[in-house]
C-alpha cells in the first residue's frame, strides 16, 4: 500500500543530544480527501544489536544497565536486561557497529555476526531502525571485562548465563526490552543452542 504525502514542513522543537521535530504534512485519506496532519518525531541514528550465544556451553551473554525512560515509566524497572546494542556512529556499517559495541560493552572480539532482520523500535515516534544480529562466541574471544565507556557515563553489567535461565527471565517478564525478546525467541525457534 502506498500513501500520498505532500507539503512536508519540519519545525525543530529541540536539537540537543538528539533531534525532536514537529512535522506538519498533507496526507491523503482513503476517501481521497487531503488533510493537514501534525506529528512529533524523535530522530536518532539507526542502531544495531547482537545476541551472543555459545552452542557448546549452551550459554548467552546479556547486559544489565540503568535506563531512565524505563525508570520513569515504572520505578523498579529501571534496570534493563538487554542484548549488547548501540547507536551506529557516522558512516559505520551495522555489522561494524555490532563488533565495536561487543568489545566496549561485553569485552569480546568477534570475527563476525549474522544479520537476522531490521525492525523499527517505535515507528509512531522514533525514526531509529534497529539491525538485529546473532553471533557465536567462545571464551578465547574475550579481550577485556567490558562494562561500557566510562567517559559516556555507562555502567554495564555483563551477564553470562545458561540459555535456560534467559528463557526463564523471558517467561517471568524480567526481560522487557523488545529487541532482546525477539533475539532470544529467534535463537530458540531456530534451535541455534
Ligand atoms: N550526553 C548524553 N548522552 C546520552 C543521552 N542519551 C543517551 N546518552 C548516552 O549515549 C550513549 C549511547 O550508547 P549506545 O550503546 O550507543 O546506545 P544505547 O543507549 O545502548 O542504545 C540502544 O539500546 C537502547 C535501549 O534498549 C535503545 O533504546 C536504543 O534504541 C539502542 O538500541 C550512552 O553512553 C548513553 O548514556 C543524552 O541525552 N545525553
Ligand atoms: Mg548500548
Amino acid at each position: 500500500m502506498t500513501h500520498k504525502v505532500k507539503n512536508v514542513e519540519i519545525i525543530t522543537l529541540s536539537n540537543e543530544w538528539a533531534l525532536l521535530n514537529r512535522i506538519n504534512f498533507d496526507f491523503q485519506f482513503k476517501n481521497k480527501e487531503w488533510r493537514t496532519v501534525s506529528r512529533e518525531v524523535y530522530n536518532r541514528s539507526d542502531a544495531a544489536c547482537v545476541l551472543l550465544y555459545n552452542s557448546e556451553k549452551r550459554t548467552v551473554i546479556l547486559t544489565a544497565q540503568f535506563r531512565m525512560p524505563a525508570y520513569l515509566n515504572t520505578k523498579n524497572e529501571g534496570t534493563s536486561i538487554e542484548v549488547c546494542a548501540g547507536l551506529i556512529d557516522g558512516n559505520e556499517k551495522p555489522l561494524e557497529c555490532v563488533l565495536r559495541e561487543t568489545e566496549e560493552e561485553v569485552g569480546y572480539r568477534l570475527p563476525t555476526a549474522i544479520k537476522i532482520m531490521e525492525v523499527y523500535m517505535s515507528p509512531g515516534a522514533i525514526t531509529e531502525k534497529m539491525h538485529l544480529f546473532v553471533a557465536e562466541y567462545t571464551p578465547e574471544m574475550k579481550i577485556n571485562s567490558g562494562g561500557g565507556l566510562e567517559g559516556e557515563n555507562e555502567e554495564i553489567a555483563v551477564l553470562e548465563m545458561p540459555f535456560t535461565e534467559a528463557l526463564q527471565l523471558l517467561k517471568d517478564n524480567s526481560i522487557r526490552d523488545a529487541k532482546t525478546v525477539i533475539l532470544l525467541q529467534y535463537v530458540q525457534l531456530q534451535n541455534l543452542i
